[in-house]
């Protein structure tokens, strides 16, 4: 998917974006702003070569079922091209549009919903034949939708013709989705989460049976899912998407077994591990997906990165600069003033201190913190633990002054000396990094891997 295979590209995506809610909303009138569309997809870019089986991972909202809509032309681009077998799919003729509409398909996560419970499971799959005048004859309909439904495994297909969906288990309601897509001989079908709905015991089946009527329709696919096991089962190659972002693209078991995108890693590592019998494990990344209509300046993932790069003349540790980073988006959302200290220290104690080592404390699993914030809940560490340079120290140290004389805007601008990040600076754009493509800057693009600057050690190294 990241084009470096020798086959035929059978869709291209080039610097695509899909926005929603473009329109000045009542929010918006109000605050005399301008309107923040959701960027449900931003810039993305890929390659889906002829009989490939590509898979789209990521959480929820990351924007992967706009991504598969966009490709069977159920949403036109905001900005971007794709093509398909060579050609737009913008702006084409309602003749090329109706052929099209024939060689692209998409199977949806909702068997329940997606089929009409007023249409007999005939009528439902024949419905393609008809609008797309494939088929004019009644009983060469009738045959033609009884052979796909034996292929689908619903057989005799006698017995399922004249069937209505609230007769039919959610396996065979998926069957009969599958079959109204297949119906057509499409040569491209988008399954967005094409078993999530069904029960656990009857997914590999269909699965599998997928992967059957690849070979016996020559079709490409597309899979969208959260289910990272399902991906690696079933796909070639794989996008891993983050707020609107494709971070990471390549070989399925090359992304899996060796993650290049910070994201990529925390996403895997937080998969539980079935052997071992653990809990959904929570990964070594900070606070939650931020809003896809005011993502983050720079790498999306900046904000929640374990890795984000420190500036050329930091002389402290990478998880130093973790921490200084956090502190000083703490300071931007106002998550951290006079109110947040504890009672009398403003008074009393050192309330300059206080404040910079409950900003350094980070919001993550107990095995990445430190002695200090285990002991104390999280609330602080201290900074001892901590290899910060002096300077920072004492430009932290100013910045907590600044928020006790109320404003914690100018304490975060005034840190941007000493912590600006090319993280939060530049928007990475992907780039190759050993067999796939990475949009991160910790990669420098020559496919050499990891810049050395922070120091490789450093970054892989968590206290
Ligand atoms: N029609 C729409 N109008 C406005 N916002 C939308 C629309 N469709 C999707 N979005 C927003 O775009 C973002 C991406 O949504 P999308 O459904 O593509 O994500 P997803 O990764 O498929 O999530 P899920 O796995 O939950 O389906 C989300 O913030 C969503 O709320």
């Amino acid at each position: 998917m990241d084009g470096t295979g020798d086959r035929e590209p059978l869709v291209e995506v080039e610097n695509v974006s899909k926005l929603f809610d473009t329109t000045q909303g009542v929010v918006d009138t109000i605050l005399g702003r301008e309107p923040r569309p959701v960027r449900a997809v931003d810039d993305v870019s890929f390659t889906i070569e002829r009989g490939d089986i590509v898979g789209i991972a990521g959480e929820s909202g990351c924007g992967k079922t706009t991504l598969g809509k966009l490709l069977v032309k159920l949403y036109e681009p905001t900005e971007g091209t794709i093509r398909f077998d060579g050609e737009e799919i913008t702006g084409m003729s309602s003749q090329a549009e109706s052929e099209f509409r024939k060689r692209v398909q998409m199977i949806f996560q909702d068997p329940f919903e997606s089929l009409n419970p007023r249409m007999s499971v005939f009528d439902t799959v024949a419905e393609p034949l008809k609008i797309n005048g494939i088929v004019d004859d009644y009983q060469d309909r009738r045959e033609r939708v009884s052979r796909v439904l034996n292929d689908v495994g619903l057989a005799p297909a006698e017995v399922y013709l004249d069937a209505f969906p609230d007769e039919l288990s959610g396996g065979e309601r998926q069957r009969v989705a599958i079959a109204r897509a297949l119906v057509v001989d499409p040569e491209f079908v988008v399954c967005d989460e094409p078993v999530s709905m069904l029960d656990v015991s009857i997914r590999a089946g269909v699965l599998n049976l997928m992967k059957e009527l690849q070979d016996e329709y020559d079709l490409t696919y597309l899979f969208i899912s959260h289910d990272l096991s399902l991906i690696r089962y079933m796909c070639d190659r794989s996008g891993i998407m983050y707020l609107g972002d494709m971070v990471e693209q390549g070989p399925t078991d090359d992304v899996i077994d060796d993650p290049k995108h910070p994201y990529t890693e925390a996403l895997f590592d937080a998969v539980p591990d079935v052997e071992l019998g653990e809990d959904r494990r929570r990964a070594n990344a900070t606070g939650e997906v931020p809003s896809p209509r005011d993502p983050p300046p720079g790498c999306r993932y900046n904000p929640r990165c374990a890795h984000v790069i420190p500036p050329d003349d930091w002389t402290g540790s990478q998880e130093a600069f973790r921490r200084a980073h956090q502190f000083r988006l703490k300071l931007r959302r106002g998550d951290l003033d006079a109110g947040t200290l504890a009672d009398g220290s403003a008074e009393g104690g050192e309330p300059e201190r206080e404040l910079v080592e409950q900003g350094l404390t980070l919001d993550v699993p107990e095995e990445f913190q430190t002695q200090t914030e285990i002991e104390s809940g999280g609330h602080r560490v201290s900074l001892r633990e901590l290899d910060l340079p002096a300077n920072v120290r004492d430009a932290l140290f100013g910045a907590a002054g600044t928020v006790l004389d109320g404003d914690p805007g100018a304490a975060a601008d005034g840190l941007e000396d000493v912590l600006g990040t090319v993280c939060e600076h530049e928007h990475p754009d992907p780039r190759p990094a050993d067999s796939r493509l990475v949009s991160c800057h910790l990669y420098d693009g020559d496919g050499s891997g990891p810049n050395t600057n922070p120091p490789v050690d450093a970054m892989a190294t968590e206290d």
